[in-house]
């Protein structure tokens, strides 16, 4: 309970930090509006007795007058009532604009500064699921929430103030049974909460099928393969399945309400009948048995929307508590603080001393002692079977995660100590599945270090180190031309053109150390050579790790080093280790018996 009036109140912060101005317009109208019913209470108050006084003999000009006045302020109570409601919705949208901006950004801080590991963490992504589905509009109801909990007992307040003249015991009686109505709401509050946490990894399946049914990047295997009978169904029966469940507890909690309600009617009935009888006996005028009615109902509504807006407050407090979970969760943080700059030119290069790695929430090693030095200005290829561990050491290397054991170092500086917008600086890499921005040519090729000027003439050069420029130069805008299939005059590439694209980012980003991931397996044999040919030129002054199965690109570095599930096998020249005739050997010659060189 604690914790939970906690959420509530930090998510008040949110909403009050987000805009203290538009918070208090907000509020007052808000509270304004909760004056209102009262006013017209009285008003009918006033306008009952003053026309019964006028039927039973009262026909004096006073006496109609004051009719006439009545109503006259009834018309401003009116006017102020409709300029409150119309007035409201502008600025309720207004503030909603300042508080969705807060929460977005405080999501958005989170997710852009997390280390890359988190998101290989199935609990972080159900939490994180759960977060983004609170964010969206807790806080905004919480504040509302709130905000109309104080509406609603100032009302009550006063309509309580005018109830006592009659008995205080009224007020009572209708507090006692809405008790077990509250009682039945926040129970099945905690119910839902409690189901929805333990269900995430379901939503989160169900969520996934959806995807898969509607995302374009399933779309075409989903055809080819006449895949969307099986996903739909699936889709179908994991939704039941949860909604099934849902609906039963929302069943029960409304059978529990239901017979609540209906004794807190029945109490109303003997109260309506207490009022009507005190105003047979003479004991107060019939403007007042009206107002009385009037509060009494009016009261009793007020005191189901307070009760309703405690549990309502309740229940988002709890589902709160994904939102600052997100938040405030223990995430995997590598960067130190004080965290050094990459060395200036490198003299020494780069050390990987006996490295061993396990992906979060895997059982294998993913390397295991890996240890080999890169020589300034040095290109190694990266080589082994399928799943030895070449990307991951390129993820290691580019700070991704981290070594379980042993250590990385730049000219002697750990890896862990250097301050990550340094670390992307001097380390580019272009990763097996790179993206493709649906933004211009130029963006695309400039994403690669923003700190330059998109004019730099630079941008060219890279695009025609990997040999893109002249496909560029026949789009209708050139290097403006915007890429992809997601906007209008956008233009699509093949793969392996956009592959040209990753490669002149990476080319374009001046960084001391270059990583290659595969970069030639899209290429087409004409651009490969062309590439192969002038990549000495391109990694001029530069260390170059290439991650290939490509010969003919393997062959472009001055040392190999063959990865096998022990860790290194071999390092060495290609001349040297061809005449060791050891792993590297025996991988050459079954390219060669399979013809793939
Ligand atoms: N995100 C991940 N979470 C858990 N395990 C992973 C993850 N990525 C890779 N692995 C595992 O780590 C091992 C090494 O994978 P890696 O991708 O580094 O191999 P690779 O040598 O690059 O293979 P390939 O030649 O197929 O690209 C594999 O056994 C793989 O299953």
């Amino acid at each position: 309970m604690k914790k939970t009036s906690n959420n509530i109140f930090r998510s008040l912060k949110i909403v009050w930090q987000s805009s203290p101005t538009w918070s208090l317009v907000n509020a007052a109208v808000v509270l304004l509006k909760g004056v209102m019913p009262l006013l017209l209470i009285f008003i009918v108050q006033m306008l009952v007795d003053e026309v019964s006084r006028v039927l039973t003999g009262d026909h004096t000009v006073q006496g109609v007058e004051s009719v006439y006045y009545i109503l006259l302020f009834a018309g401003g109570v009116f006017v102020l009532n409709a300029l409150l409601n119309s007035l409201s919705g502008i600025i309720s949208e207004k503030h909603a604009y300042y508080i969705d901006d807060s929460v977005q950004d405080l999501i958005h801080k989170r997710t852009t500064k997390l280390d890359f590991a988190n998101f290989d963490d199935y609990n972080f992504q159900n939490i994180y699921y759960r977060a983004i589905n609170e964010a969206t509009y807790r806080p905004k109801k919480i504040y509302y929430g709130f905000v109309g909990l104080i509406q609603n007992s100032i009302t009550l307040a006063l309509i309580a103030g005018l109830l006592a003249g009659l008995s205080w015991v009224l007020m009572i009686v209708l507090v006692l049974v809405s008790v077990p109505v509250v009682y039945i709401r926040l129970k099945y509050s905690r119910k839902i909460f409690v189901f929805n946490r333990e269900h995430t990894e379901d939503e989160r399946n169900v969520a996934y099928y959806n995807r898969l049914l509607t995302d374009k990047a399933f779309a075409k295997e989903l055809r080819v393969f006449n895949l969307s009978g099986l996903f739909k169904k699936r889709f179908e029966e994991q939704k039941n399945n949860l909604r099934g469940k849902r609906y039963g507890m929302l069943k029960l909690k409304t059978a529990y309400e239901l017979a609540v309600q209906l004794i807190t009617a029945a109490a109303l009935i003997v109260v309506f009948g207490f009022i009507a009888s005190t105003a047979i006996q003479g004991n107060i005028t019939q403007g007042q048995m009206v107002m009385y009615f009037l509060a009494m109902y009016r009261g009793y509504s007020f005191l189901q929307d307070l009760l309703s807006r405690i549990s309502g407050l309740y229940e988002d407090g709890l589902f709160l508590k994904n939102l600052f979970e997100f938040i405030d969760f223990d995430v995997i943080r590598y960067e130190k603080k004080n965290a050094t700059l990459f060395p200036g030119i490198m003299k020494e290069g780069v050390c990987i001393d006996n490295v061993s790695f396990k992906y979060p929430n895997s059982s294998r090693a993913a390397l295991k002692n890996v240890s080999f030095n890169i020589n300034p200005g040095e290109t190694i290829a990266l080589v082994g079977a399928n799943g030895a561990g070449k990307s991951t050491l390129v993820k290691l290397l580019c700070g991704l995660y981290r070594p379980d054991q042993g250590s990385i170092t730049f000219d002697g500086v750990d890896l862990s100590v250097i301050n990550k917008d340094s670390l992307a600086e001097n380390v580019s890499v272009v990763f097996q599945d790179f993206m493709l921005y649906n933004v211009t040519a130029r963006e695309n090729i400039w994403y690669g270090n923003v700190k330059r000027p998109q004019s730099d003439e630079e941008i060219v050069l890279s695009a025609q180190k990997s040999g893109i420029d002249k496909l560029i130069t026949t789009l209708p805008n050139e290097y403006d031309t915007v890429l992809g299939t997601l906007f209008k005059d956008s233009e699509m590439l093949s793969v392996g053109e956009w592959q040209r694209i990753a490669l002149s980012r990476s080319f374009f980003n001046n960084a001391q150390l270059v990583v290659l991931d595969e970069p030639t397996s899209s290429l087409d044999a004409f651009t490969e050579s062309r590439l192969i040919e002038n990549f000495k030129a391109i990694t001029k002054d530069r260390t170059a790790i290439i991650v290939s199965h490509r010969l003919s690109t393997i062959h472009l570095a001055d040392r190999i080093v063959v990865l096998n599930e022990r860790g290194v096998a071999e390092v060495g020249t290609p001349s040297e280790l061809l005449e060791k005739k050891a792993a590297f050997y025996d991988m050459v010659q079954s390219m060669r018996r399979n013809g793939l060189m």
